[in-house]
């Protein structure tokens, strides 16, 4: 099965858990999936990431919501000599819910 292959293109914010990329995609389909171009990487340390493999495993939960955020995968990355894990989501281009109270 194809990798599912992203490069950063910005940051979008921090978070509790980890930091948000915007990230680009080269695949347009995955798993079925018809991806946008534009994807979201919440990432943080390997050895720091329980917090974040506990937000993937109720993402996954919840995957089939229209109201929550998609994730595609989660994966790990060797960036700058630190292993990351990652939390592949939909990009949210409207802006948060906080933005908008
Ligand atoms: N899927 C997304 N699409 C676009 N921007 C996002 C996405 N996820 C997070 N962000 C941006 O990154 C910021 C940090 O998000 P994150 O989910 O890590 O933390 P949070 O929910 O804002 O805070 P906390 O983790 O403390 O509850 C958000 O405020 C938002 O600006």
């Amino acid at each position: 099965m194809a990798e599912l292959l992203w490069k950063r293109v910005t940051t979008l914010g921090q978070g509790s858990f980890g930091a948000v990329s915007l990230a680009s995609t080269s695949n347009a389909l995955f798993r079925g999936v018809t991806l946008s171009s534009l994807i979201a990487l919440k990432s943080c340390n390997l050895s720091d990431s329980q917090s974040l493999k506990e937000e993937f495993e109720i993402l996954r939960m919840l995957n089939n919501s229209p109201y929550i955020i998609h994730y595609f995968r989660a994966n790990i990355s060797f960036e700058d000599n630190v292993n990351l894990y990652n939390l592949l989501l939909e990009y949210a281009s409207g802006g948060s819910l906080a933005d908008r109270l």
